[in-house]
């Protein structure tokens, strides 16, 4: 029998002014399993996460976390009970050390540092240095670090490596393939660099204009590159959608 998992999206509708850019989408992110949602420019991943941990609302469908129906539930809500979205070095402030973006904690409650060193050993040398300092990876680390610290039970991570070298990333996504594993979280990942997020990733799922076009697993999509660009081009649901939405 399968585990429940610990998210699970049923017909999502998600977009702007009244207008859904993603619709009936539908997915489920297990304990310890990193899923890579993928998918050209524009179509519809950001939105998705946004959606899921409720940065903006949900036009239709539902949204579960760990048996419990959040879809109506606001995001300070949501995160508090685990679900911790990180995007792009949100909630880095540039005259704070290192330090002081954990003591800052949530909610009044400092967060983990040792959690934090432990996952980024590379930071406790520049604890004392404010956070504007730091390079654009030593910052992606404090964001990374500073949402690992949380002890989500459910990571969603949009865009690490968006301005950032390619050899910073494949620094960084590894140690939220190890956070997954350690803690028996789920992450679901949006990013550009395919081949790093399969190298990391459970499972794939690929969205084009808004709909699911295939879901496979990150080992059949890194053996079948076709699968991929077919589905980038933009086949259809019923033409590229391999599997239905997994257990
Ligand atoms: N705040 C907004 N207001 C109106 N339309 C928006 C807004 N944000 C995104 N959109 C539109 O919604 C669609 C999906 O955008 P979204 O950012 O979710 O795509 P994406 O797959 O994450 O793209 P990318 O890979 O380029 O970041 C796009 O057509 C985009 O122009």
């Amino acid at each position: 029998m399968t585990a429940q998992p610990l998210l699970q999206v049923d017909a999502l509708a998600a977009g702007y002014f009244g207008m859904p850019v993603v619709r009936g989408l539908s997915l489920t992110v297990g304990a310890g399993e990193v899923v890579a949602l993928l998918g050209p420019n524009g179509a519809g991943k950001s939105t998705t996460l946004r959606a899921i941990s409720r940065l903006q609302p949900a036009m239709a469908g539902t949204i579960r976390f760990r048996d419990e129906d959040i879809t109506s539930l606001k995001p300070q809500a949501v995160a508090r009970k685990g679900l911790v979205h990180m995007s792009d070095r949100r909630g880095i402030f540039h005259g704070l050390s290192v330090e002081e973006h954990f003591r800052l904690g949530d909610g009044g409650k400092s967060l983990d540092l040792g959690t934090a060193f432990a996952y980024f050993p590379a930071l406790e040398p520049l604890r004392h240095r404010r956070a504007g300092l730091l390079s654009g990876g030593e910052q992606q680390m404090l964001g990374l670090a500073r949402a690992l610290a949380r002890r989500p039970s459910v990571l969603i991570v949009d865009e690490l490596s968006l301005g950032l070298a390619p050899v910073i990333v494949e620094q960084l996504l590894p140690v939220v393939r190890r956070y997954a594993t350690d803690s028996q979280a789920g992450v679901l990942l949006v990013e550009q660099h395919i081949h790093l997020a399969l190298e990391i990733g459970d499972r794939g799922l690929v969205l084009s204009h808004g709909d699911l076009v295939l879901e496979e697993s990150a080992e059949a999509m890194r053996a079948d590159r076709q699968l991929i660009m077919s589905s980038y081009l933009g086949e259809g649901p019923q033409s590229g959608k391999r599997s239905a939405a997994a257990g």
